[in-house]
């Protein structure tokens, strides 16, 4: 049986999920890339090299790289999967009963791999039979999707994240991602690698509004020994924090969720784009919104199954005892104030670490891997000229799903 284990941030990687995407890319256009959270448009086929350079990188590294569209796909050859997906995706709410259910028909005929193309890259009025259109009650279409597409799917981290032995399947907080929600929860319930009581789902997968309780996975670290480190952000709220923690407490998997409060802006729209786990004792942190020193607040279980709070304390405090370490290391973004945002920007400090001490990040943040190395952290470089284009880095575009504890320990 397949183990689901995510012990660490920094303990030999060993299963991660990516996705390389392609016909989301070639439909983001100067006019919709901002509504869909890139902040230019790409070249599709360097894009897709780099991804490729990516997954090449993990698997000469020995780790196991799954693709999405490719269990979406083994996921869609399961018929309830199928209709649970296309009714979540093209709802008769979204699409209105007279052209949704024909729609749902048309595309329930289709071969999995074509449907699963669709459910992540989006689906355009020129893509289906005349037939259908003329099933609309109202003709006039104002935008070339009926459902648009997912690029944001390329940073698996976010949409679902592994925390010990369970998953949290996030409610979004950005429209443009909401619907990749649908696609994760398919997989998770009905592809034949998650099946079996071996993991927890400890938040996420139910049919609900989730309403301000958001919460996304570029802003959870799981630091190991049952802490981990969580960001509110423009994304993740306390409302969120409380039902995942309450979890996590319930099912024995963590005794403390460390917070950390973040402003509200795009460029560090997670804590990972602040701040990564790099080494046993290092982290790596953009200086400018993470301090050392900076009060968090300690959330711990109240022994009656909620949850309770410590008064704040400052950041390297906690971190110096739950990882047990006598001093932690800031590695600090690179270059000048002016190359060090720059740096931040295209990601310098969200790396993707494989092992203690070797991490994959961007080859063009030359002055914060300069410091990396000087530090003795080994980094992996990949090309990110395109990809590096949506936000995120190496850690944003991977979701580890089996990953040591930080003694090594599976
Ligand atoms: N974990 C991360 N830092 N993810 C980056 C996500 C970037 C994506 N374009 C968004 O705005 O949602």
């Amino acid at each position: 049986m397949e183990r689901h284990y995510v012990g660490s941030e920094i303990g030999q990687l060993r299963t991660v999920l990516l996705h390389r995407p392609r016909l989301s890319l070639q439909r983001l256009t100067p006019s919709n890339c901002q509504e869909l959270l890139f902040d230019d448009v790409l070249c599709v086929e360097r894009a897709v090299e780099e991804h490729n350079q990516f997954a090449q990188l993990l698997r000469d590294q020995n780790i196991n790289v799954l693709l999405l569209s490719e269990l979406l796909t083994e996921t869609l050859e399961n018929p309830h999967a199928r209709k649970w997906l296309l009714e979540a995706q093209l709802s008769d709410y979204r699409l209105g009963p007279t052209f949704a259910q024909p729609l749902r028909e048309w595309l329930g005929e289709m071969p999995a791999d074509a449907l699963s193309r669709y459910l992540t890259g989006g689906l355009t009025w020129q893509e289906i039979p005349e037939s259908l259109i003329l099933q609309r009650i109202t003709p006039q279409a104002h935008s070339p999707f009926i459902t648009r597409p997912l690029p944001n799917h390329l940073f698996t981290r976010d949409t679902s994240c592994w925390i010990y032995q369970g998953v949290s399947i996030n409610p979004m907080a950005k429209a443009a991602r909401q619907r990749e929600t649908d696609n994760l929860r398919a997989i998770y319930r009905w592809h034949p690698l998650f099946q079996g009581n071996h993991y927890i789902n400890y938040y996420g997968d139910e049919e609900r509004r989730y309403d301000h309780a958001t919460l996304e996975g570029g802003d959870v670290l799981v630091i190991g020994n049952g802490a981990v480190l969580i960001g509110l952000s423009e994304r993740t709220t306390l409302q969120g924090v409380e039902f995942l923690a309450t979890s996590l407490f319930q099912h024995h998997q963590a005794n403390k969720i460390i917070l950390v409060e973040l402003p509200k802006h795009r460029s560090c729209m997670h804590l990972d784009t602040v701040m990564t786990h790099l080494d046993h004792d290092t982290f790596s942190i953009y200086p400018e919104v993470i301090q050392p020193n900076m009060p968090c607040w300690v959330l711990t279980p109240d022994g009656q199954g909620s949850i309770t709070h410590q008064s704040p304390r400052p950041l390297v405090k906690i971190l110096e005892e739950v990882l047990a370490v006598t001093e932690i290391r800031f590695i600090t973004t690179g270059g000048d104030i002016f190359e060090s945002e720059r740096e931040q920007w295209n990601d310098a400090n969200n790396v993707l670490t494989l092992r203690p001490g070797v991490v994959v990040g961007y080859d063009r943040n030359l002055r914060t891997n300069e410091k990396y190395d000087k530090a003795g952290i080994t980094v992996l470089t990949i090309r990110g000229d395109e990809l590096g284009r949506g936000r995120g880095g190496a850690r944003c575009m991977s979701c580890p799903i089996e990953r040591d504890g930080l003694e090594g320990n599976r």
